[in-house]
């Protein structure tokens, strides 16, 4: 086994050149536990100042990206471009990408796809809402939105990190507890053992994402199936440190 931990920060829509520049100024007093992955998801704007910037121990992902490598497609970066200033991640399928701006499962799909041909590495989220929850479907939306993924990954799992983000937890201030959010992960582990293989549900990297502070990160970490975060609103601030550093 031996899964690495590996914690991401989603900066969002947020901060300017100075916030941003006082984050990694944070992140490299730290001191980051160095067992674990530090990816920090920022905004496309800011990704070759941030690159520029950060030690070669931080890695750096973009928020979205589209599909193909260039063309008419006003507004979009493509995976070749992340690539193009030294970024190596991306964040795929966020809620807010799926609710606000209406990726589908298949679009995101393709988007996985793509930007693992292209080589990147992908955090890939997945989630239900409350209304899904309180239906009682939380495990058939959830084994959905993976089973979309399943063809776009195919051999490139060790490349891939699946973040589950309860939507109801995000910037809500309402985290999953810890028995919630790992009862998810082990139900997707037995799903993807299933439905890719043994191997690829011991190895593959899922993260909890969902209103996790310095506060609750100790006790999540310790729960067997959870191998790392995706940080919103708390990636903003020097706790993230602690958050990093929760499995010390
Ligand atoms: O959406 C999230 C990370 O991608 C979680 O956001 P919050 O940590 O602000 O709830």
């Amino acid at each position: 086994m031996g899964r690495k931990f590996v914690v991401g920060g989603n900066w969002k829509m947020n901060g300017d050149k100075k916030q941003v520049t006082e984050i990694v100024e944070t992140l490299k007093k730290g001191p980051l536990d160095s067992n674990v992955e530090v990816v920090v998801g920022v905004p496309a704007i800011y990704l070759e100042y941030v690159q520029s910037i950060v030690p070669n121990t931080i890695n750096v992902a973009a928020q979205n990206c589209w599909k193909s490598p260039k063309g008419a497609f006003t507004g979009e970066i493509s995976p070749a471009m992340i690539k193009d200033i030294g970024a190596n991640w991306v964040i795929l399928g966020h809620s807010e990408r799926r609710t606000i701006f209406g990726e589908k499962d298949d679009l995101v799909a393709e988007k996985v796809a793509h930007a693992l041909e292209s080589g990147l590495k992908v955090i890939a989220c997945i989630g239900e809402t409350l209304e899904e929850r309180e239906a009682g479907k939380t495990e058939e939306v959830v084994f959905r939105q993976t089973k979309a993924l399943l063809p776009a990954i195919g051999s490139n799992w060790d490349k891939v990190v699946l973040a589950y983000e309860p939507v109801w937890a995000i910037g809500t201030g309402k985290t999953a507890t810890p028995q919630q959010a790992q009862d998810v992960h082990a139900s997707l582990r037995n799903w993807l053992s299933a439905n890719a293989s043994a191997d690829v549900a011991n190895s593959v990297r899922i993260q909890y994402g969902g209103s996790v502070t310095a506060a609750n990160a100790k006790e999540l970490a310790a729960c067997p199936d959870i191998d790392g975060f995706l940080v919103g609103g708390a990636s903003l601030k020097p706790e993230f440190v602690d958050i990093v550093n929760a499995t010390q």
